[in-house]
């Protein structure tokens, strides 16, 4: 076999999952680690909320922890771009320990992110291009959303995530089949493919084990082709911020290809930067008017209390709010867990695969990823639905015909509907907060708020 064939063999292949926030990202990775038979699977995770909820949702699946890599709050196309380097790294380092070597590395990017940046990396850092190959960038769409995410008004110069992820992508998982009707399936369609032309498109609903692709069509494909990254956009191998010195390193721990990321916070100016010959003026990926808002919250949650909640908040703001998801822990349950995932309007609630550990604590872990999200509000909103013992004198019943809890005062014989629990117990955080950090998620760094 000639040496560079030779050498390209033995890559470990890179699958990039793409897709717009709530597309279904998540489930294909936990269905890929579910299925991956003898081979083992190392993954980047990166989450754009400071809560890592994917973490959680994926760690089960993992042969041994340490094969999952965390890129936390924000985007590997933006601000973590020098972070990805490093994540290969640490993989590197960590699987010399293991008795079988990695076979793939699976990457799961926000629902925000612009796959190119990522994509460069693996032609612009020769430390990474001399042991990792892109095997394919697949792009997860949501069948009954991606109209509406296409048509979002983006600001002048900016790119639109949800059409930038799918023009780039060499697989694409129409995912959701199940939502949508046979004439919006075929608008869908004609709207994917006029976007990207050249791309596989497979049907799919994932979250159907009847419905899914098969591992072989997903993996280990060999997909990826640097001359369709260059059709779509001419400019993708000068795309990257890399200096010169920056591209040519050999050292992960040096390589910072992040600093000029895209986005208006990250066009920063440093002195390379206005020494470098001026190129093309790229689109900028803009998340200024996008925030996530992480709450964590100890003490179970009143279940009735967290439904109003989520009902009247969607019922206002579903349009503005792309994806909700946590995992909870609720009041009458015991040992049971909760995931509760949120995609703008449509909700799913349930219980989760795992129960609570005897020895973990048992916390609830939200985070809302949107448009002009009101942190306060949000925050206060939750802190309702943490639940608390009733004041002397209450008592709880449930009405035998709606099955509806409530509240009957013994002394004063008063009833109400709603708790009548004082609240001031309640301890919530939220990741946005500016005081100082409580001791319950020391490694998360998340400031407490009251
Ligand atoms: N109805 C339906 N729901 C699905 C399908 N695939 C995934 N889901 C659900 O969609 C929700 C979001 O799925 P995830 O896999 O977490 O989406 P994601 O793209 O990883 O989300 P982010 O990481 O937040 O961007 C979950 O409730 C899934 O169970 C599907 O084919 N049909």
């Amino acid at each position: 076999m000639p040496f560079a064939a030779e050498q390209q063999r033995t890559k470990i292949p890179v699958t990039i999952i793409t897709g717009f926030l709530g597309a279904g990202k998540t489930t294909l990775l936990n269905y890929l680690l579910k299925e991956r038979g003898t081979k083992s699977i190392a993954v980047i995770e990166n989450e754009f909320g400071e809560v890592n909820i994917d973490r959680e949702l994926v760690a089960d699946n993992l042969l041994e922890k340490e094969d999952l890599v965390s890129l936390e709050n924000g985007c590997v196309c933006c601000s973590l771009r020098k972070d990805i380097v490093k994540a290969f790294a640490e993989i590197e380092t960590r699987s010399k320990g293991r008795q079988k070597p990695i076979d793939a590395i699976i990457m799961e990017t926000t629902g925000l992110a612009d796959p190119a940046p990522v994509a460069f990396t693996f032609f612009a850092n020769p430390w990474v291009a001399s042991r990792f190959k892109l095997d394919s960038i697949m792009c997860v769409v949501d069948s009954r959303y991606l109209l509406q995410h296409l048509e979002d008004a983006k600001p002048e110069g900016t790119i639109n995530e949800a059409l930038q992820q799918i023009a780039f992508s060499d697989l694409i998982l129409l995912n959701k089949i199940d939502l949508v009707s046979e004439e919006e399936k075929t608008q869908v369609l004609r709207a994917v493919k006029k976007i990207n032309s050249t791309a596989r498109l497979v049907q799919c609903q994932l979250n159907d084990p009847l419905q899914r692709p098969s591992v072989d069509m997903l993996l280990d494909i060999n997909s990826f082709s640097i001359n369709r990254a260059l059709e779509v956009d001419p400019n993708f191998l000068n795309s990257g911020s890399e200096s010169e010195e920056e591209s040519q390193s050999t050292n992960p721990e040096t390589s910072d290809s992040g600093r000029q990321a895209c986005g208006p916070e990250g066009s920063g100016r440093n002195e390379k930067k206005e020494r470098r010959p001026k190129r093309r003026r790229k689109k900028m990926h803009d998340l200024s008017n996008v925030s996530s808002v992480g709450i964590i919250a100890r003490g179970p949650l009143d279940e009735y209390r967290f439904n109003m909640y989520m009902k009247d908040l969607l019922s206002e703001k579903a349009r503005d709010i792309f994806r909700c998801k946590g995992v909870l822990c609720v009041h009458g349950y015991d040992n049971q867990k909760f995931v509760f995932q949120g995609v703008h309007e449509t909700i799913c609630y349930g219980p989760c695969d795992q129960a609570w550990k005897q020895d973990e604590t048992r916390i609830n872990q939200i985070v809302f990823i949107g448009r002009g999200l009101d942190k306060r509000s949000l925050i206060e909103g939750f802190r309702t639905c943490v639940w608390v013992p009733l004041p002397e004198g209450w008592e709880e019943f449930t009405d035998p015909k709606t099955k509806q809890s409530y509240y009957c005062n013994r002394k004063t014989g008063e009833k109400t509907w709603s708790r009548p629990a004082p609240i001031a117990t309640a301890y919530v955080t939220s990741t946005h907060a500016s005081t100082e950090q409580p001791s319950i998620s020391k490694q998360r760094k998340i400031p407490r708020l009251d």
